[in-house]
């Protein structure tokens, strides 16, 4: 493989911790959850980061710990909404691997969202939460790659592989 790591970015519950999952088990491959990794480090969940430390601690030390795991080697690293949206994270991923910008509609994420709530963001309004999707989208969307998720996550997954091996050649 021309790529030692994957990253996947894109905004809230378009599911880079459920396909980076699936995506790292097929490759065998190390799997890291960007979030799951900050909370190990704070000893605490990422909703308790935001009310404790504040929002801006928070992406301080994401962008921190992406700086650890860029050097990860066969790696799938699924980030956070937000670092994908940071110019200087996506740069800095871009240098280190592929950059897969998972895509998901505003009606899904708030559909799929319904059940997870502990993401913080989750208490603006609906204005505020569309207009930070249309911002965002804008970053994402200079990823190496971009891959819609109306899908079951493992075919994502196995589209991804394919690119992969297709960057190969
Ligand atoms: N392709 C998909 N189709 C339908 N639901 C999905 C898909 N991918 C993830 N989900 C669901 O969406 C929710 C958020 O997924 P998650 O992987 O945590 O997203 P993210 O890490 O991007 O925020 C979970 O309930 C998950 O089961
Ligand atoms: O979009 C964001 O700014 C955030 C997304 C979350 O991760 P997921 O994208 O995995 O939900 C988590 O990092 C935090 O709640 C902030
Ligand atoms: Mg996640």
């Amino acid at each position: 493989m021309k790529f030692k790591r994957v990253f996947l970015i894109g905004f809230m519950c378009s599911g880079k911790s459920t396909i980076g999952k699936e995506l790292a088990k097929s490759l065998s491959w190390k799997f890291c959850d960007l979030d799951e990794e900050v909370q190990k480090e704070e000893g605490m969940s990422i909703k308790e980061i935001f009310e404790l430390k504040g929002e801006d601690y928070f992406r301080k030390r994401e962008l921190e710990v992406l700086k650890l795991l860029v050097l990860e080697d066969n790696a799938v690293i699924s980030t956070g909404g937000g670092l994908g949206a940071n110019k200087e994270a996506l740069e800095l991923m871009k240098r280190h691997g592929l950059v897969v910008w998972l895509d998901v509609s505003f009606d899904a994420f708030l559909q799929r969202c319904k059940d997870v709530q502990e993401r913080p963001l989750l208490k603006k309004s609906l204005g505020e939460l569309k207009k930070l999707y249309q911002e965002r989208k804008k970053i994402y969307s200079q990823a190496h790659a971009h891959i819609d998720t109306t899908d079951e996550p493992n075919k994502i997954a196995q589209r991804i592989i394919q690119i992969l091996q297709d960057e190969r050649r």
